[in-house]
């Protein structure tokens, strides 16, 4: 008989996690902290307390802080730090994952200096290996409390998707399957600055109307960069585009809507960050993405003037003022 699929998650942080316990319910799944003793609270407890609470996860769930029996043990890998660190993690284990693993990429940033997606930095780092992504509308602490939800695994051969679909889908998380790699992972990137927007909103206790003139008018602009950049506009209107635009704009428990709301409250970016203690990838990201949006020559006035916020330059209120200078074009212009 074939012995099953050996799922390795890479980061014990809030969604690696969650990740590794989806996986756990459908096949031996191994996740990968740097803090050993999360691993040890994992193998012993069965929560990740920092990031998670008192949640239970699948007591079959195994995890280590070795990164090279992590690598070691894949049949499947799946990176889920932070996009500043997919590098740093991958360089430790580059010569330890035997070949044509398929990788999926669970992180939402633009990779700082090279402005690279995860998937890009991924396969420079273990090249020949299938990549894709797994992304959508997915709090993490929903789902491991066990509330529906859906999400896609973007591959750019449909086969890879396919045979991975399984390991993660349960009756209450459904995956589906999309070709289009550059779009799902822009929509999951994107949306994070668009959720900042919507959290200053928020905090500076804009009406209902503001806040969907935010989210329509933001999944515009994320629709222009991303068919600039060669994705399909279709995937836009998906779940990893609109999808996941209105969990983050929307749950109280999105990092980056929080970053968005404490700056509103006066905070700085060094406060509010410090007061999160989780990542926000929509702050390190703002300023990439506007560079691609000179580049590319695409309009995107809410990125900038998030921008703008997360660097200092602007209050959140100046921001708001900011926008309204604009002058409304065309609402169909997503060209
Ligand atoms: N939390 C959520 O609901 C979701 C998060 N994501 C994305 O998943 C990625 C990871 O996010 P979370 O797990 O939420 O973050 P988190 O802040 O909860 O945890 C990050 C994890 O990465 C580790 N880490 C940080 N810097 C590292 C480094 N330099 N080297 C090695 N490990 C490092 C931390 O120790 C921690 O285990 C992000 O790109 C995020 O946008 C995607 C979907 C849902
Ligand atoms: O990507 C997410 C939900 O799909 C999580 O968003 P935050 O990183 O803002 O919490």
């Amino acid at each position: 008989m074939a012995r099953p699929v050996q799922v390795v998650v890479l980061g014990a942080g809030s969604w690696g996690t969650t990740v590794a316990g989806l996986a756990a319910r459908n096949t031996p799944t191994l996740l990968w902290s740097r803090d050993p003793d999360t691993a040890d609270e994992i193998n012993s407890e069965h929560r990740n307390s920092r990031y998670l609470g008192d949640r239970a996860l699948p007591s079959d769930l195994r995890a280590t802080s070795d990164i090279a029996e992590a690598a070691d043990a894949a049949d499947v890998l799946v990176v889920g730090v932070p996009s500043h660190a997919v590098r740093s993690t991958l360089s430790e284990i580059s010569n330890g994952v035997r070949a044509w693993v398929p990788v999926l990429s669970l992180a939402k940033g633009l990779e700082p200096g090279t402005r690279q997606r995860p998937t890009e930095v991924i396969a420079e780092c273990l090249p020949g290996h299938p990549v894709g992504l797994l992304a959508g509308p997915n709090i993490a602490r929903e789902i491991v409390d066990g509330l529906a939800a859906a999400s896609v695994v973007a591959t750019q051969d449909d086969r890879v998707a396919t045979a991975l679909q399984p390991l993660f889908a349960s009756p209450v998380f459904r995956v589906y399957r999309n070709t289009d790699v550059l779009g799902c992972e822009l929509g999951g990137i994107l949306k994070n600055i668009v959720a900042i927007a919507a959290g200053m909103a928020d905090g500076l206790g804009v009406g209902d109307n503001t806040r969907a003139m935010v989210l329509a008018r933001g999944l515009a602009e994320m629709t222009r960069l991303g068919e600039a950049m060669g994705a399909n506009p279709r995937t836009f209107a998906g779940l990893t585009g609109v999808g996941d635009l209105i969990a983050t704009c929307i749950s109280p428990a999105s990092r980056n809507r929080r970053v968005g709301e404490a700056l509103a409250r006066g905070l700085t970016i060094e406060q509010t960050l410090a007061e999160l203690g989780q990542v926000a990838e929509g702050v390190k990201t703002a300023p990439t993405v506007m560079e691609l949006a000179r580049d590319y020559e695409v309009e995107m006035p809410i990125a900038a003037e998030v921008e703008a916020v997360v660097a200092g330059r602007r209050t959140p209120a100046e921001a708001y003022r900011g926008l309204r200078r604009v002058t409304p074009g065309d609402e169909d212009d997503m060209a």
